[in-house]
């Protein structure tokens, strides 16, 4: 009898030790390990559209993350479609969501560029695209975007973009725009789609491709990533 007291003890104290282990490790993870370990867990390894589902549903359901997300992302998709671009670029990783929502759009032939400053991040990314069997689609740049788009010619190949995705920090837009325009990486036509327009918002942004005269330029309302909370994207066809 005692025998058994202490057996079922000792497994209590295991259970115990590994449960606090798995806490640990749990809140020793950033937010974008826990969607990484969530996506390889619940997609299809080669299936973006099953990593994009995955990633939105831990948004909706466990915890928020600033992609474009799946409502602002059928906007997205509708943009990529009409411009067929076969050069883009990219400003803002983060996980490599909206690349991906991209880029299974695009055909093989097409060169995608994304930048992403923050390495963590830039490592996350890295993981998720090549999980969605896309890594050899996408250039990931490791670089603040102010320093690499005056390289992009020269050390990326590059001539001008048919379409451009703005989505890092929203206090930058203005710079890095003005950027792709003095770097002659814009031609009439290019498509330039900005994100975050009224959430957190980008007025001076905004400001800039209204009225600057150099854009076509349309506001499109949809809601803020993973919330009811209105949003919206700036289209600005680059007029040459
Ligand atoms: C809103 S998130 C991008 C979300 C992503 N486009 C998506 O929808 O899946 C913004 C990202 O831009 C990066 N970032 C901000 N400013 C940057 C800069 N100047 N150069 C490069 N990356 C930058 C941040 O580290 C962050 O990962
Ligand atoms: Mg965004």
């Amino acid at each position: 009898m005692l025998y058994k007291v202490r057996l079922v003890k000792g497994l209590q104290r295991l259970v115990r030790q590994h449960l606090a282990r798995a806490k640990t490790t749990e809140s020793a993870m950033s937010k974008e390990q826990r969607v990484l370990r969530y996506v390889q867990q619940n997609a299809s390894r080669g299936d973006p559209d099953s990593v994009l589902a995955a990633v939105d549903k831990f948004g909706w359901e466990t915890e928020w993350a600033m992609n474009v997300g799946d409502v602002k992302g059928l906007i997205l998709d509708r943009f990529v479609k009409e411009t067929a671009p076969q050069t883009m670029l990219e400003l803002g990783t983060y996980m490599g969501y909206s690349a991906i929502r991209v880029v299974r759009l695009l055909p093989e032939t097409a060169k995608f560029l994304t930048v992403e400053f923050n390495p963590e991040n830039a490592a996350i990314a890295n993981e998720m695209i090549a999980f969605a069997g896309l890594q050899n689609r996408i250039i990931q740049i490791t670089s603040d975007s102010a320093d690499v788009i005056p390289q992009l010619k020269k050390k990326y190949d590059v001539d001008t973009f048919d379409m451009v995705f703005i989505d890092h920090w929203k206090d930058v837009y203005v710079r890095d725009i003005k950027l792709l325009e003095t770097n002659n990486l814009l031609r009439k036509g290019t498509v330039v789609v900005a994100d975050n327009i009224i959430n957190p918002g980008a007025p001076e942004y905004a400001d800039y491709v209204r009225t600057c005269g150099k854009y076509d330029s349309t506001f499109h309302e949809s809601n803020f990533e993973y919330s009811d909370d209105i949003d919206g994207l700036e289209k600005s066809v680059y007029r040459g």
